[in-house]
């Protein structure tokens, strides 16, 4: 029934008008926009006139819902470019090509995100969910900072799980997960946990983008109906729709309020919310945040194109 839907009781603190705005004149991307949050978001900022960037993996699913988009809003300005993320010097290639041919980019919705059954690796020799959820969506962002900062009102806004915020500490010592079991729905925590902190770390470093990173509630969705079936079967009644789900990507994405909170924050339903419980063992060190954004910005130029 509708009362177990944790959306509708959050919902009755949201200002509504903070969504009534137009997104005409504004240029958006998302990652996996052709599923599940990612396109309830595309087809949210369409719907409000935003020109959008669709970035799939996919080219026949990603027309299709292109399509679909296109027909339920009215707005053409729906672009697909099939990229894969897990394939990094494909991310490379993609995003400097992006910021060659187009002059404006204001929001960027981190939101494709992979969890992985097995482990498995990419050419490049690294653990595919490790290149999708971490090093694709630092190579991306980085390379379209440029582009985002020269943009109006820009923001960077990237998918975290509140789950993973509890469960994970940061840890640098096993970024490919090659040591011990491979724990899928672990491996993707970390990797949400990594995530948030690339979140602050962006803020601090370009202050003229606001940058966020938020959980959208658990949503009936093929990412969780396929790696969590059990945790799907019985949350069922429970979880949100993608709509649902796509609400505070879009109240980051789109409202003016979103922008009067500081930039680096973790968020559900439209409110900052920590992302350690308090004087939890979750914490990290500085050094430790600074050792991951080391490492990533290392291997991000080891396949860097010339
Ligand atoms: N559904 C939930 O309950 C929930 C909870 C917390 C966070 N999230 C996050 O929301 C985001 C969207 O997921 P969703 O639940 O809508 O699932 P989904 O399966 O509907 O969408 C995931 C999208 O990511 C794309 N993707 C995955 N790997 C990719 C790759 N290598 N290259 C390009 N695209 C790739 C998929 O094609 C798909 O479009 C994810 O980042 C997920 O972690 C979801």
């Amino acid at each position: 029934s509708s009362c177990r839907n944790p959306y509708l009781a959050a919902s009755k603190h949201f200002v509504e008008k903070d969504l009534e705005v137009s997104a005409a004149g504004r240029v958006f991307m998302i990652t996996g926009a052709n599923s599940g949050i990612g396109k309830a978001t595309a087809l949210a900022i369409a719907k409000r006139g935003g020109t959008v960037h669709m970035v799939c993996r996919n080219k026949d699913k990603a027309e299709e819902a292109r399509a679909d988009i296109v027909k339920e809003t009215g707005n053409k300005e729906v672009y697909v470019h099939v990229l894969d993320l897990s394939e990094t010097k494909k991310v490379w290639e993609f995003a400097e090509g992006f910021k060659k041919k187009y002059k404006t980019l204001n929001v960027l919705v981190n939101n494709a995100g992979a969890i992985m059954n097995q482990r498995e690796v990419n050419a490049e020799g690294l653990e595919k969910s490790f290149a999708t959820n971490v090093l694709g969506v630092f190579i991306l962002t980085k390379s379209l900072i440029p582009l985002i900062e020269k943009s109006l009102d820009p923001r960077v806004v990237s998918h975290g799980v509140l789950w993973g915020m509890l469960v994970q500490k940061l840890r640098i010592g096993n970024l490919q997960s090659d040591r011990g079991r491979f724990d899928g729905t672990m491996v993707y925590a970390q990797h949400k946990r990594q995530q948030v902190v690339l979140t602050e770390q962006w803020a601090k470093a370009h202050p003229t983008i606001h940058f966020s990173v938020m959980h959208p509630g658990w949503v009936d969705t093929p990412t969780v109906a396929n790696a969590m079936p059990d945790f799907h079967r019985s949350m069922k009644a429970s979880l949100r729709s993608p709509e649902q789900g796509a609400d505070t990507v879009l109240w980051l994405a789109l409202s003016e309020a979103a922008t009067k909170n500081p930039s680096g924050r973790f968020y559900q339903d439209r409110r900052v919310v920590p992302a350690h419980l308090p004087l939890a063992w979750t914490h990290s060190s500085p050094l430790e945040e600074q050792k991951l954004m080391a490492l990533l910005e290392d291997m991000a130029k080891t396949f860097q194109p010339h």
